[in-house]
C-alpha cells in the first residue's frame, strides 16, 4: 500500500451508498485513512463501529468519525449524503432536497484542502456537481460525479451476457444524464476492439430493451430492494483509485462541459490532478440529437432550480 501512503478519503453520509463505498475503499487498500461523518451521530458511529469490525484480516486503512473541517482537508471527498429516490420518482424529484443538503455540507467544509478533489454521489448527480462547482468555487478539474459509470457498467454486463464475453471486454459508453434521458452511443460500441455489429449483431427493438432495462435498472432495484449501493460501491472506489495512482483511466465521469455551461456525462481522462481532459466521441446523428434532448432537459432543471416560482400559501411552487 506504499503508493497510497499518506492518501486520506472522507466520505459525507454513510447510508446504504456511503456504507458500501467505504467497504470498497477500505478493502481495495487504497487509502491510509477514511474519515466518515453523517449528520445523524449514533448512526454514523455504529456505522465506523461496524466498518472497523472488517479491517483486522489484511492492510486496512484507519475508519474514523470526521469532523466537516477535517473532511474538507481530505485527498478525496465523496458526498453521499442526502435523500434517495423511491422506487418509481426520478432521480430529478430530489433536486431541491438534495441541493440545500450540499449547500450545507460545503459551507461547513470550507476552506477546502489545496487539491482536495470532490466527487459527487448524492442524486441527480449531474445538478449536485453543478452546484457543488458553483458552492465551493473549486476548479471544474476538481469537481465532478460518478455520472454514467454505473450505467455504462451496467450496459456492459448486459451486451457481455448476450455476448457470451467478460464486461472488461466491452467497450461502450452511456453519455448523458445520470438518469431517464441518458444516451447510449451505440456507434462507438465494440467488444475486444472490434465493432459490436461484427460480434453481436442487434436490431432496433433489441438494443431499445438493452437501453430501457439500462435506464430503468435504478428503478427495478429501488422498487424492490429500497435501493443500490453495491455497484456504486465498486464504482467510486474505481475512481478513488484512478485519481490516487494517477491511472489516467477514461471514464464517462459528470463534469462541467464549458461550451453548454452545465455538467454531464462524457469520457473524460481521469489522474491525480483530477480530470485531465474530455473526450469527445463521434456520434450519429439519432445519438447527437438524442444528447441535445438529454442536455436541454438538465438546463431547464438547473434554471428552476436557480429560479424557483414564488412560493405560494399552501407551500408549493407557482
Ligand atoms: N450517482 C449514482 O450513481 C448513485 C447515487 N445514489 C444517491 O446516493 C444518495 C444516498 O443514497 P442512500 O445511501 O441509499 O441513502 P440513505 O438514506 O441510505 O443514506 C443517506 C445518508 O445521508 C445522511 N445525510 C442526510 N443529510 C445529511 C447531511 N446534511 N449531512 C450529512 N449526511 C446527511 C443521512 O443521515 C443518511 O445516513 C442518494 O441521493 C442516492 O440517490 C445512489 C446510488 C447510485
Ligand atoms: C440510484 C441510482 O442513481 C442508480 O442506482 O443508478
Amino acid at each position: 500500500m506504499s503508493q497510497f501512503q499518506g492518501a486520506r478519503i472522507a466520505i459525507i453520509g454513510i447510508g446504504k451508498v456511503g456504507a458500501a463505498v467505504a467497504y470498497s475503499i477500505i478493502h481495495k487498500q487504497i487509502a491510509s485513512e477514511v474519515l466518515i461523518l453523517d449528520i445523524k451521530e449514533d448512526f454514523q458511529d455504529a456505522q465506523v463501529q461496524d466498518l472497523r469490525d472488517s479491517t483486522s484480516f489484511g492492510i486496512s486503512p484507519r475508519v474514523k468519525p470526521g469532523t466537516w473541517k477535517e473532511c474538507g482537508q481530505c485527498d478525496i471527498i465523496v458526498f453521499t449524503g442526502g435523500t434517495n429516490q423511491k422506487g418509481g420518482e426520478s432521480r430529478l424529484a430530489l433536486v431541491q432536497r438534495n441541493i440545500s443538503v450540499i449547500k450545507s455540507g460545503f459551507e461547513q467544509m470550507k476552506p477546502f484542502g489545496e487539491n482536495s478533489i470532490l466527487l459527487m454521489v448524492t442524486n441527480p448527480v449531474d445538478i449536485t456537481t453543478y452546484f457543488a462547482l458553483k458552492y465551493t468555487g473549486l476548479p471544474p478539474s476538481r469537481v465532478f460525479g460518478s455520472g454514467t459509470i454505473l450505467d455504462t457498467t451496467r450496459l456492459k454486463d448486459t451486451i457481455a451476457q448476450r455476448a457470451e464475453v467478460a464486461p472488461r471486454a466491452v467497450h461502450a459508453y452511456v453519455i448523458g444524464e445520470h438518469g431517464d434521458s441518458q444516451v447510449i452511443a451505440w456507434s462507438n460500441m465494440a467488444i475486444g476492439g472490434i465493432p459490436l455489429a461484427q460480434i453481436l449483431p442487434l436490431d432496433a427493438d433489441e438494443k431499445h430493451i438493452v437501453a430501457e432495462f439500462v435506464r430503468f435498472k435504478a428503478d427495478y432495484l429501488n422498487r424492490i430492494k429500497g435501493e443500490t449501493s453495491f455497484g456504486i460501491g465498486a464504482v467510486i472506489s474505481s475512481i478513488c483509485s484512478a485519481i490516487l495512482l494517477d491511472e489516467r483511466n477514461v471514464l464517462p465521469l459528470s463534469h462541467f462541459q464549458a461550451d453548454h455551461g452545465i455538467c454531464f456525462s462524457k469520457p473524460a481522462i481521469l489522474g491525480r490532478a483530477g480530470i485531465l481532459r474530455t473526450l469527445d466521441i463521434e456520434l450519429e446523428d439519432g445519438e447527437v440529437a438524442s444528447l441535445k434532448r438529454s442536455i436541454a432537459k438538465l438546463k431547464g432543471v438547473i434554471v428552476g432550480t436557480e429560479n424557483p416560482g414564488p412560493v405560494t400559501e399552501m407551500g408549493s411552487r407557482l
